[in-house]
């Protein structure tokens, strides 16, 4: 999406707000100016040598009348204000969602992504507030001209005075623009701190460890040190934001001096009324305040300018663009056995010192069974993720079918991919839409899942909506949502499933009745199981032993049994442990 889209699509479906804003603007200028010219002819009445009663009491009811349409254009405004800001914020989340695309994690799980997300957010907050005060300038611009003629009809030069007085606010505004944005920038990760250490103390899933280990004072005090040191970092910000305004007020209270100063000269040299200075040093006075629209106006726009380059290096830097991915990939046909061949794989996460997978080399046949084993830290995660496409990697490294992912488009690749994680989302949406992820749930996907694995969903309607989240919904055990997020692999039925550790909080029987099944049912699936317990490998083509980034060993049970190596001792130090434990389990 280009930017020139962007920016139209900010204000769709705005634009009659703003056609009625500009209306109001007009009518709210031309009520000003006849209260000018009614306030001028009610002083000079009442200061006349013969002053008139029925005149002044005419002219009072005239300037009351103003007034009244002065107060519903005002009300008539806000309404308008707050439906455009409304409509404008619909717009900018949307297409803050759609423009935020992102086809890999590697940049996304980082401190840097989260701070940069929070001054995009911020900078779409200025662009809302951008699009209402456009309005406001344009009913300022009007002001200013319909009040600088009032003054030019009697005092040509005064005008040009005023302006001239006023235009260095204007420089003001632009410096106080780029330092805010700076503020924001530096402040960013102090504000995300808060808000984590907030949502320790407020969330649900929190409050239980919490509560356990007696921890509130520990985080409320970290929380607030947190807090005060963003006050003083605000405080500090603002002190001088306040003096350099307090030094903008006593210049614009020196011009407003020598505005007034010409003006009284004029009333002595008898050049103009006493109604004529009550007017113009009104006039004077709006134009003042509708600089101050302006020059605010134009601190917006910096701000604006500062927003769009932040976003446009936001999008770039973590998003793909739909014009990037057609240029850099093309729709590639991927028939047949999806087999996977990985060269001398080398990866390091940017945040970490270390490799964390290094030299791997492996092939997999199409439909192969792999059980992957080994210690915490080892790599076996990383392997996965950067197997079904997660992380970028180098050019070849990993092959599909023969075919360099590089060069395959993330979402067709990801097309042959699921995976569950240790930490799977457990969705607030009922159990149907959990499993299917869309509107469109096919419901005899769910009953062959249902048929070939009867353990897996639990026994309530499809409809009924899971978690805490909402009013009438159904909290599930850890196992149970465990479950679910394996029948939501099994209905994407892709060719390559990934097991992550996602079987931890599944019953034993669970566990070893879906590897039997996957094995039984998934022939043709090739299947990654990622597992701290190796009871289940013997089920398994092969098993992979990673430590410390490296591939140790690689291949079926009994060879690396006989190999008498990782896996071995591995293997033989938990059957150990459930042996020794096996009399006391029986005498319970
Ligand atoms: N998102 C990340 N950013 C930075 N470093 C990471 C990230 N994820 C993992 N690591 C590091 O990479 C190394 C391998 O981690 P990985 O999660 O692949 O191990 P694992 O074998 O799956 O461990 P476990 O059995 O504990 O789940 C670890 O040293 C870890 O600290």
């Amino acid at each position: 999406m280009k930017f020139s889209v962007f920016n139209k699509k900010i204000y769709e479906n705005a634009i009659v707000c703003f056609m009625v804003l500009i209306s109001i603007g007009i009518f709210t200028s031309l009520l000003s100016t006849g209260q000018i010219q009614v306030t001028k002819y009610l002083t000079d009445s009442i200061v006349s040598a013969s002053p008139s009663i029925h005149s002044a009491i005419r002219w009072v009811s005239m300037l009351f009348i103003l007034l009244l349409c002065g107060t519903f254009f005002k009300g008539l405004n806000l309404f308008y204000q707050e439906k455009a800001r409304i409509q404008i914020n619909y717009n900018l989340d949307k297409i803050f969602l759609e423009k935020n695309n992102p086809k890999k994690i590697t940049k996304i799980e980082t401190p840097k992504y989260q701070n940069d997300l929070n001054i995009a957010r911020y900078g779409f907050n200025s662009i809302s507030s951008l699009s209402l005060t456009f309005i406001q300038l344009i009913n300022a611009v009007l002001s200013m001209m319909v009040y600088s003629a009032i003054i030019f009809n009697k005092i040509w030069f005064l005008p040009f005075i005023v302006l001239l007085l006023n235009s260095p606010k204007l420089l003001y505004e632009s410096t106080i623009a780029v330092k805010e944005f700076h503020y924001i920038e530096n402040t960013t990760e102090i504000s995300r701190e808060r808000s984590v250490l907030q949502n320790l103390l407020l969330s649900p899933s929190a409050i239980k460890e919490v509560l356990i280990f007696t921890m509130k004072p520990f985080i409320f005090n970290r929380w607030n040190a947190v807090y005060k040191r963003e006050n003083t970092e605000s405080l500090k910000f603002k002190k001088q934001e306040s003096l350099k305004r307090t030094g903008l007020g006593i210049y614009s209270n020196t011009t407003l001096a020598i505005n007034q100063s010409i003006l009284i000269y004029f009333v002595v040299q008898k050049i103009i009324t006493i109604g004529d200075y009550v007017s113009l040093l009104s006039a004077v006075t709006m134009i003042e305040t509708s600089f101050y629209g302006i020059s605010s106006y134009y601190r917006q726009i910096k701000q604006y300018k500062i927003t769009m380059s932040k976003l446009s290096t936001f999008f770039t830097e973590y998003s793909v663009g739909d014009q990037q991915d057609n240029v850099s990939f093309a729709q590639r046909q991927i028939d047949g056995a999806k087999d996977i061949q990985i060269t001398d794989l080398t990866f390091q996460y940017s945040e970490h010192q270390e490799k964390a997978l290094q030299h791997i080399h492996l092939n997999i046949k199409s439909g192969e069974k792999i059980a992957v084993v080994g210690g915490n830290g080892s790599g076996k995660s990383t392997l996965v993720k950067l197997l079904c496409g997660l992380h970028s990697v180098d050019k070849n490294t990993i092959f599909f079918n023969g075919i360099d992912i590089t060069e395959i488009h993330p979402e067709q690749y990801f097309s042959y991919f699921s995976i569950v994680t240790q930490d799977f989302i457990k969705y607030p949406f009922s159990l149907k839409e959990n499993i299917a992820l869309t509107d469109h749930v096919n419901l005899e996907k769910i009953g062959s899942i249902k048929e070939n694995y009867p353990f897996l969903l639990p026994n309530i309607d499809l409809d009924t909506l899971l978690g805490y989240e909402y009013t009438g919904s159904r909290q599930l055990s850890g196992g149970q949502w465990q479950k679910i997020a394996l029948a939501r692999a099994l209905y994407k039925n892709s060719d390559v499933l990934i097991l992550d550790e996602a079987t931890s909080a599944l019953d034993p029987e669970s566990e070893y009745g879906l590897i039997d099944n996957l094995i039984q049912h998934e022939s043709d699936k090739t299947i990654f199981f990622v597992t701290h317990r190796l009871n289940l490998c013997p089920l398994f083509d092969r098993i992979i032993v990673m430590k410390d980034g490296h591939i140790l060993e690689n291949g079926p049970h009994h060879q690396l049994l006989q190999l008498k190596g990782n896996y071995y001792k591995m293997y033989n130090s938990q059957q150990i442990k459930e042996e020794k434990y096996e009399p006391v389990r029986a005498t319970v």
